[in-house]
C-alpha cells in the first residue's frame, strides 16, 4: 500500500512553529456553516454575521450623579419636583432658576441644561444653592454618545463573552446568526491504554490525554464525540478513521505518530482514503505532529506524550478548530518575561516547559521559574504551573534574568 503524504515539510530541516501553524491552518478550506441562536444559547458560541445596533444607547439621555438638574448655570435655583431611575421623565420643561432633584440613571427633564452633583450645593428647604459653577452639559450622558443605532455592535468571527453579552443585551438584540458547533472526534491510539475508571492490568496504563484534550475542546462552540482508544491494529484503526471521517469536521488524535512499527496512523489514514503529512516542528516538547485529512475531516495527530499533547494542541491543533469556528487564528504572543531559572539549550528547538510566576524584576517583568526536569511524559510539574515558559529557539544557555517569553494557561487553554 502506498501511504499518501501531504507536502507539510517541504524543508528537510524542522518547521519553525510559526510556519508549522500556518502549513496546518491551510488544512481547512473555511469555517463550517451557521445557524441563528437566541441569546440564552451566545455565551462560548462565535459570531457568523455583524450585528448592527438597532438603537441608540444610552436610549436617552440620563444624569450621571445624583444631584439636581438645573436649567440654567446660575448659583441659586428653587426645587420643582424629584425623578429617580426608572422615572419615565418629567412632562413640564424647567423655567430659569427652576432645578429637578434627580438620581443617576434618571431622565434628563426637558429644559434642564447640566447636573450638579449633590456634593456641591446646600439645600435650604427648596432652595438649591450651588458652592461652585457648573459647566453647561455636566453630568449629562447623551442618547447615543457610546452607540449609535446602526452601529457594529460585533463583528462577525468574535467569540461571544461577557463583553458581548453586554452590549447585545443593553442593545435589546435578541437573535444572532453564529458558527454551528464544530464536531470534533477525539481518540487515543494504543494498546498500552486503558480507560479511565477501568482497573489497570500489567504494562499498561490509564488513557490520560482523551480527558486532558476533552478538558480542552469542550467547549460551547465545539460538539466532542468520544472513539475511545484506538489498538494498534491497522485495521480497526482505519473503520474508526473511515466513521470519524464521514461525521467529523476535525479528528484530534495522539499517539502513533513516531516512526515506531506499532506507530499505525499514517498507514491506516492511508486505507481510509484520506492523506497525512508528518511536520517535524522546532518545538520541545511535541516535535512530532501529523496533520492531514480524512474523509471531510481535519486530522491533527498529537504525539503520545501527555506533555508534548498539550503543547501540540495548543500551539498548533487549536488553529485548525480556530479556522473550523471561524475565528482568526491567534498570533502566538507569549508575555514578556525574565526567567528566574539557568539551564543549558534548547538549542534549535522553541522549548515550552510548565513554569511558575515568582513575583518582578526591578523593571516590573514577571519573572518565572521552570518547574520539573523536563521530560515530555511528566504531568505533576503542570499542577503547580501558571503557564508555560518560552525559550525562544537559538539559545545555547539560559541565565537567570535574561529575556524570556511567559504564556499563561489561562489564555492557552481556553479555546
Ligand atoms: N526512534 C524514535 N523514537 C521516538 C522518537 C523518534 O523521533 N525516534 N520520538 C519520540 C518523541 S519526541 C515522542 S513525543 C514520541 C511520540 O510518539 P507517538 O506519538 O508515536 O506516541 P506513542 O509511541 O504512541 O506514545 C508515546 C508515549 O506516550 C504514552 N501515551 C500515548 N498515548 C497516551 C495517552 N493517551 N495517555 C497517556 N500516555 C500516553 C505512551 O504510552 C508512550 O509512553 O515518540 C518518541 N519516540
Ligand atoms: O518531543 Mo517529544 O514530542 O519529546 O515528547
Amino acid at each position: 500500500m502506498t501511504v499518501t503524504t501531504l507536502d507539510l515539510c517541504a524543508d528537510p530541516g524542522l518547521l519553525s512553529v510559526e510556519a508549522a501553524r500556518a502549513t496546518v491552518a491551510a488544512l481547512v478550506a473555511g469555517p463550517v456553516g451557521a445557524e441563528t441562536l437566541p441569546f440564552a444559547e451566545l455565551r462560548g458560541r462565535v459570531t457568523a454575521e455583524p450585528t448592527m445596533s438597532p438603537t441608540p444607547l444610552p436610549p436617552f439621555d440620563h444624569s450621571a450623579m445624583d444631584g439636581y438638574a438645573l436649567a440654567d448655570l446660575g448659583l441659586r435655583h428653587v426645587l420643582r419636583g424629584r425623578l429617580a431611575a426608572g422615572s419615565a421623565g418629567a412632562r413640564e420643561t424647567l423655567k430659569p432658576g427652576d432645578a429637578v432633584r434627580i438620581f443617576t440613571g434618571a431622565p434628563m427633564p426637558p429644559g434642564a441644561i447640566a447636573v450638579v452633583m449633590q456634593e456641591r450645593v446646600t439645600r435650604e428647604g427648596d432652595v438649591v444653592a450651588l458652592r461652585t459653577a457648573v459647566e453647561q452639559g455636566a453630568n449629562i450622558r447623551r442618547r447615543g454618545e457610546d452607540v449609535s443605532a446602526g452601529d457594529l455592535l460585533v463583528p462577525a468571527g468574535a467569540l461571544i463573552d461577557a463583553r458581548h453579552l453586554a452590549i447585545l443585551a443593553a442593545s435589546g438584540v435578541e437573535r444572532v446568526a453564529v458558527r454551528r458547533k464544530v464536531v470534533i472526534g477525539l481518540l487515543s491510539t494504543g494498546d498500552e491504554l486503558i480507560e479511565h475508571g477501568r482497573p489497570l492490568t500489567p504494562g499498561r496504563i490509564h488513557d490520560a490525554n482523551r480527558p486532558m484534550l476533552l478538558g480542552i475542546l469542550s467547549t460551547p462552540a465545539h460538539e466532542v464525540i468520544d472513539y475511545g482508544i484506538a489498538p494498534d491494529d491497522p485495521a480497526e484503526l482505519t473503520q474508526l478513521l473511515i466513521e470519524a471521517g464521514r461525521r467529523c469536521d476535525a479528528l484530534v488524535t495522539s499517539g502513533a505518530t513516531s516512526v515506531g512499527e506499532e506507530d499505525h496512523l499514517a498507514a491506516a489514514v492511508a486505507a481510509a482514503g484520506g492523506q497525512l503529512g508528518l511536520a517535524k516542528v522546532a518545538l520541545k516538547p511535541g516535535k512530532p505532529i501529523v496533520a492531514g485529512r480524512v474523509g471531510g475531516a481535519a486530522l491533527v495527530g498529537l504525539p503520545g506524550n501527555p506533555f508534548a499533547a498539550l503543547v501540540g494542541q495548543m500551539l498548533i491543533g487549536r488553529v485548525v478548530l480556530e479556522r473550523l469556528a471561524g475565528l482568526e487564528p491567534r498570533p502566538l504572543a507569549p508575555l514578556s518575561a525574565v526567567a528566574a531559572f539557568g539551564q543549558k539549550g534548547p538549542g534549535g528547538r522553541t522549548e515550552f516547559a510548565p513554569a511558575a510566576l515568582v513575583g518582578t524584576d526591578p523593571s516590573g517583568l514577571p519573572r518565572v521559574e521552570k518547574l520539573g526536569r523536563g521530560g515530555s511524559a511528566r504531568l505533576a510539574p503542570l499542577i503547580a504551573a501558571d503557564g508555560l515558559a518560552v525559550i525562544p529557539a537559538g539559545h545555547d544557555e539560559v541565565k537567570p534574568g535574561d529575556a524570556i517569553g511567559f504564556l499563561p494557561f489561562r489564555a492557552a487553554l481556553e479555546v
